[in-house]
C-alpha cells in the first residue's frame, strides 16, 4: 500500500506533542512523516507509559494504514479552529477509525487547536463539542503556542500537559474499564 501524504492540514499535532513532552513551542513548520515520543504519566496511584505516535496529516482521501488501528489504545484527533476543512477531515477520519476498530465506542479526545487565533476562526467551539458528543468523546480547545487548553465552560485555563493527555488516558480507562497498576498506552 502506498500512502500519499498531502501536507494540507498542519493543525498543530507536532506542536502539541512537543509541548507535552519537551515543554516548549517550536516556531516554523516542518511537515511530519512520523515521530514517536515516550513519557511516563502518573495519575493518582497509577503509572502509565505513554507511547505517542505523531502521524503525518491525513485528508479525506487517505487510506488508513493498519498501524493506525492495531495496538492503539486511544486517539487525540486534532483539527485547527482556523480551518473548516480540517474539521471535516477529522469527521471522516473518525469514521474510518471507528470502522477499523469495529467498536461502538473509541477512546478519543477531540481537540480544536490554534484557539489563540480567534479572529481567523472558522469552527466554533460549540460545533466541536457537538461532534465530540455524537461520538461519546471528550472535547477541548487548545493552543500549543500558549501551552493552554480551554474547556467549553472552563473555570480557569489549565496546562496542556494536564489537559489533553490526562483526559485521553481517562477516556481509555473509561472505555476499556481497566485501570491497572501499571499500563502501557499507545496513543496516536
Ligand atoms: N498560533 C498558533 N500556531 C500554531 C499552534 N499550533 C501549531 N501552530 C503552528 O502551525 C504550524 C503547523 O504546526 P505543526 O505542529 O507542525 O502541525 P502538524 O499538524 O504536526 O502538521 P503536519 O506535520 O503537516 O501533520 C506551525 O507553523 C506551528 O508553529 C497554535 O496553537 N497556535
Amino acid at each position: 500500500m502506498i500512502w500519499i501524504r498531502l501536507p494540507l492540514l498542519p493543525t498543530g499535532k507536532t506542536s502539541l506533542a512537543h509541548q507535552f513532552v519537551e515543554g516548549e513551542f517550536l516556531e516554523g513548520y516542518d511537515p511530519t512523516v512520523e515521530n514517536t515520543y515516550s513519557k511516563i504519566v502518573t495519575l493518582g496511584k497509577d503509572e502509565f507509559h505513554l507511547h505517542l505516535v505523531d502521524t503525518a496529516g491525513q485528508d479525506e482521501y487517505s487510506i488508513l494504514p493498519y498501524s493506525f488501528i492495531i495496538g492503539v489504545h486511544g486517539y487525540v484527533l486534532v483539527y485547527s479552529v482556523t480551518s473548516l476543512h480540517s474539521f471535516q477531515v477529522i469527521e471522516s477520519l473518525y469514521q474510518k477509525l471507528h470502522e477499523g476498530h469495529g467498536k461502538t465506542r473509541l477512546p478519543v479526545v477531540l481537540v480544536g487547536n490554534k484557539a489563540d487565533l480567534s479572529p481567523d476562526r472558522e469552527v466554533q467551539a460549540v460545533e466541536g463539542k457537538k461532534l465530540a458528543e455524537s461520538w461519546g468523546a471528550t472535547f477541548m480547545e487548545s493552543s500549543a503556542r500558549e501551552n493552554q487548553v480551554f474547556g467549553l465552560k472552563i473555570m480557569g485555563k489549565i496546562r496542556l500537559t494536564r489537559g489533553i493527555f490526562t483526559k485521553v488516558i481517562q477516556e481509555i480507562a473509561r472505555v476499556e474499564n481497566s485501570y491497572g497498576q501499571e499500563r502501557r498506552c499507545q496513543l496516536m
